[in-house]
């Protein structure tokens, strides 16, 4: 199922974008008018974490929370989040599909994170590791075609744990334009979406829906013909979307 909109609690309609527009409104961010790749990934990154420790409620900070990163901007979002989460004294253990393959932004938030003293675990140590709450971060919008290798035994992980589920931006394995999962993917029981909501994000595996504030000026979005409220994010940096029945 696809929106082409959804709307808030306070009944402001959000309209809906494809991956092929949020790829343009990262690249007009990155190159032309900001914020960089370092600025929004930290306010993804803080964004989720504070999504998780809400999650946790009286358990947090006691209770084990893994968080499973891909190689791509999707991982470095969820590393960025374990970061945030182990500094605030949080019981965090980060797994990555292929460590070898991080490079650039993601590679330096891997360092940041490394420098927080908290656990890192292998795909093989999985079964090891405890977990009351799985961040999802292994793929986002550029998932390209049906989940393989490192990233699909995270995926199959994930899928089998009995632990609720927190996706960033998109379940893994979900296409954010079509919401169809071409192969293995996620089930949320939460997803934060990042700037603006996907097509493809009226989907059963989405769970609760929530959109994340990045810290994009509307001018960026204009750039690409997107009208978001400008109230939007007035209720607080993350607020709750449902898909409009339109
Ligand atoms: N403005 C935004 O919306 C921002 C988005 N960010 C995040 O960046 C993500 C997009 O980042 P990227 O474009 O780097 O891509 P992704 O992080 O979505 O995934 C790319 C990685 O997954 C691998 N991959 C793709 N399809 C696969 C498959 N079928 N099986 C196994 N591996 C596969 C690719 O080799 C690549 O390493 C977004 O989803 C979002 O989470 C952040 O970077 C912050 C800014
Ligand atoms: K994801």
């Amino acid at each position: 199922m696809t929106a082409s909109s959804f709307r808030t609690d306070a009944g402001l309609v959000v309209p809906a974008i494809t991956t092929t527009q949020m790829r343009e409104v990262d690249r007009i961010a990155i190159d032309e008018l900001g914020p960089n790749l370092y600025q929004m990934m930290e306010n993804a990154g803080g964004n989720l974490a504070s999504l998780c420790v809400e999650l946790l409620g009286d358990r947090w900070p006691s209770a084990p929370i893994v968080v499973l990163a891909g190689t791509g901007g999707n991982g470095g979002g969820g590393i960025c989040a374990a970061r945030h989460l182990a500094n605030r004294g949080g019981n965090v253990t980060l797994v990555i599909s292929n460590p070898s393959h991080l490079k650039g932004v993601p590679a330096d938030q891997l360092a940041l994170y490394r420098a927080t003293g908290a656990r890192v675990a292998t795909v093989a140590d999985l079964d090891t590791v405890d977990a009351d709450l799985l961040v999802d971060a292994v793929l986002g919008y550029s998932l390209d075609g049906a989940p393989h290798g490192a990233a699909a035994e995270l995926i199959r992980w994930m899928s089998r744990h009995p632990a609720p589920v927190v996706s960033l931006d998109i379940p893994s394995g979900v296409d954010s334009t079509t919401g169809v999962a071409p192969g293995a993917h996620v089930s949320a029981t939460h997803t934060v979406t990042l700037a603006a909501p996907k097509t493809g994000l009226d989907a059963e595996a989405v769970g609760t829906l929530w959109l994340a504030d990045i810290g994009i000026p509307r001018e960026v979005y204009r750039r690409v013909g997107i009208e978001l409220p400008p109230a939007l994010f007035a209720p607080g940096y993350r607020v709750q979307l449902r898909a409009s029945k339109t």
